[in-house]
C-alpha cells in the first residue's frame, strides 16, 4: 500500500487531502498523532511521503536521516520524502525538507508582490514567520521587522539564520515607530482564523506606505487585513495559494520529480476557491434574490439560505411583523447577527435582504468568504406588496437612488434580471451567464 498523508496533532479538517488528490497520483490521508505516537509513526518508516504540520515541524527533524540545507536554515520541516542512498543497493534515506518556503514565494509572485529593496513587516514569530523571513531575505528585502507580543522570542534564531538582511524584533506596541517605513506586511499569526473571524492585530490605515499584504490564513478566505488591503486597492494574497503550492511542491519530492506539479497550482486554487466560497446575492427588495438563490442551489447542489427566512425562523415572526412590533432597528440587529454567523461558513448560497449591505460591517462579514452578486431589476418590475419598505413605486425609486451606489460598490458581479421570464428560462440564463 502506498501511504501518503499529513501528520499533525488535531487535524479536524485540512484541505491537504483535496489538494494532493486533485493531482490524481495517490491517495492522501490525515494522521492525527499524539506526541508519543508521532516518533513511533515516523520510526516505523512505513510511508512513501508525508507532510508535517503544527506542532511537529521541528520535532520531526531529529527523526530524519538528512535535513535539506533550506530546512536547516529555516529550522522547520514540512515534507518528508525518500532519496536513494546512492549505494547501488535498495537503500533509501529519509529527507526532511521545507516546501512552505516555495509555497510562500509562489503566492507572492502570483500576487505581483516583490520584496527587493523593500522594508517588510512580519507579524508573528512562529514557524511560518521563520520561513517567511528567510524567503524575503533571500529575495533582497532591505529591512525586516518582526513584531510579536513580546520582542525576545526567536530573536537569536532569526539573527543567526538571516544574516543577509538586517532584522529587528519589536512588540506590537512599538509599531507606530516604524509604521511609516513599511512597504509590505505579512501576517503569519493565527489571529483572525476561524472561528475568530474579522480580528486583526493591525489596521492598514496606520501604514500609509504599505502597498502589498500577504496573510497566510485561508479560513476565512479574506481576513480583516486582506479585506482592508482589497478595499485600499493594494496587492494582496491570502493563504490558499501558499497552501496549494507547498502541497504540489511536496508531491514533486514524494514522486522523485521536483517542480513537476507547479503547473497544476492555478487549476487547484480555482477548484478550491469555488468549493470554499459562498455566493452572496444582493439587490433591491423584490429584484429576485430569493428566487435566483433557489435556482442556483438546484443548479450547483449547494445549500441555499435566505437571510430573511433565517431571521423569521429564529424569531418566530414574519419580517413585516418584526418591523411592526419591534421596529426596523431590531430587525437590522438580527440581520447583522445573521450576516456574522453565515459569513463564517463555506459553500453556501445566501440571499440577503435588500437592506443588508447598507451596513458596511455586514458587507465585510459576507465578503470574507463570499463572492457578491448584485441582482439588478428595474424598479417598474419590483413588487409593492408584502415588504415593509416597498409600499409604493415612489418609495422604491427613492430607495434605488440611495442604494444603487452601495450595491455597486459591494458587488463583484452584476446579474441583469431585467427580463421577465419563467423560472426555467431564468435558470438557463444563470447557467449561461454565471460560471458558478
Ligand atoms: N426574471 C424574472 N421574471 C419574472 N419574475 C421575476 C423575475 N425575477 C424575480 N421575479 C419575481 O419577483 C418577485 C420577487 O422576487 P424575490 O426572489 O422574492 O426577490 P427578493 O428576494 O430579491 O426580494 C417574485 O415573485 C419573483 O418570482
Ligand atoms: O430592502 C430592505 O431594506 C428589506 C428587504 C427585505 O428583503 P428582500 O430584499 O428579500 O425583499 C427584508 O429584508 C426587509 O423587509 C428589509
Ligand atoms: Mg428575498
Amino acid at each position: 500500500m502506498m501511504k501518503y498523508g499529513l501528520i499533525g496533532k488535531t487535524l479536524v479538517h485540512s484541505y491537504s487531502k483535496e489538494i494532493h488528490e486533485a493531482l490524481g497520483k495517490y491517495e492522501y490521508n490525515l494522521f492525527s498523532l499524539t506526541e508519543k505516537e508521532m516518533p513511533e509513526f515516523i520510526n516505523a518508516r512505513d510511508f512513501n511521503g508525508l507532510n508535517v504540520t503544527i506542532p511537529y515541524k521541528k520535532a520531526v527533524m531529529s527523526l530524519c536521516d538528512e535535513i535539506s540545507p533550506l530546512a536547516k536554515d529555516i529550522g522547520s520541516v514540512n515534507t518528508l520524502y525518500w532519496k536513494s542512498s546512492g549505494s547501488g543497493k535498495d537503500e533509501y534515506r529519509l529527507i526532511g525538507h521545507n516546501t512552505d518556503y516555495e509555497g510562500f514565494l509562489y503566492a507572492a509572485k502570483r500576487a505581483g508582490i516583490s520584496f527587493s529593496d523593500k522594508t517588510i513587516l512580519i507579524l508573528g514569530t512562529g514557524g511560518t514567520s521563520l520561513t517567511v523571513c528567510k524567503a524575503v531575505s533571500d529575495n533582497n528585502a532591505s529591512q525586516i521587522y518582526i513584531a510579536s507580543r513580546s520582542a525576545t522570542a526567536n530573536r537569536q534564531k532569526a539573527q543567526q539564520t538571516f544574516l543577509s538582511c538586517p532584522i529587528q524584533q519589536l512588540t506590537y506596541k512599538d509599531l507606530p515607530d516604524i509604521a511609516f517605513d513599511i512597504d509590505v506586511i505579512i501576517n503569519t499569526t493565527p489571529v483572525g482564523t476561524y472561528p475568530h473571524n474579522l480580528q486583526s492585530i493591525i489596521h492598514l490605515a496606520d501604514f500609509p506606505r504599505c502597498h502589498s499584504v500577504i496573510d497566510v490564513i485561508y479560513n476565512p478566505f479574506k481576513t480583516r487585513l486582506i479585506l482592508e488591503a482589497e478595499k485600499a486597492g493594494l496587492k494582496f494574497s491570502n493563504g490558499l495559494p501558499m497552501l496549494v503550492a507547498q502541497a504540489t511542491a511536496a508531491a514533486g519530492y514524494f514522486l522523485g520529480m521536483p517542480g513537476t506539479f507547479e503547473k497544476e497550482n492555478e487549476r487547484i486554487i480555482s477548484q478550491l476557491q469555488k468549493q470554499i466560497r459562498n455566493i452572496i446575492l444582493i439587490g433591491m427588495p423584490g429584484s429576485g434574490k430569493s428566487t435566483i438563490g433557489k435556482l442556483l442551489s438546484e443548479q450547483t447542489g449547494r445549500t441555499f439560505i435566505d437571510m430573511d427566512q433565517e431571521i423569521e425562523k429564529n424569531e418566530g415572526m414574519s419580517v413585516s411583523e418584526l418591523f411592526d412590533f419591534f421596529g426596523e432597528e431590531y430587525f437590522r440587529n438580527r440581520e447583522k447577527e445573521t450576516a456574522e454567523r453565515l459569513g463564517k461558513k463555506h459553500g453556501l448560497i445566501i440571499a440577503t435582504g435588500g437592506g443588508t449591505v447598507l451596513n458596511p460591517l455586514n458587507v465585510d462579514a459576507l465578503r470574507q468568504n463570499g463572492i457578491i452578486i448584485h441582482i439588478k431589476r428595474p424598479v417598474d418590475c419590483l413588487p409593492t406588496n408584502g415588504r415593509p419598505l416597498s409600499k409604493s413605486k415612489a418609495a422604491l425609486y427613492k430607495m434605488e437612488t440611495k442604494r444603487l451606489p452601495i450595491y455597486r460598490a459591494a458587488a463583484d458581479i452584476t446579474f441583469d434580471n431585467s427580463e421577465s421570464c419563467s423560472a426555467y428560462q431564468l435558470k438557463k440564463r444563470l447557467q449561461r451567464e454565471l460560471n458558478l
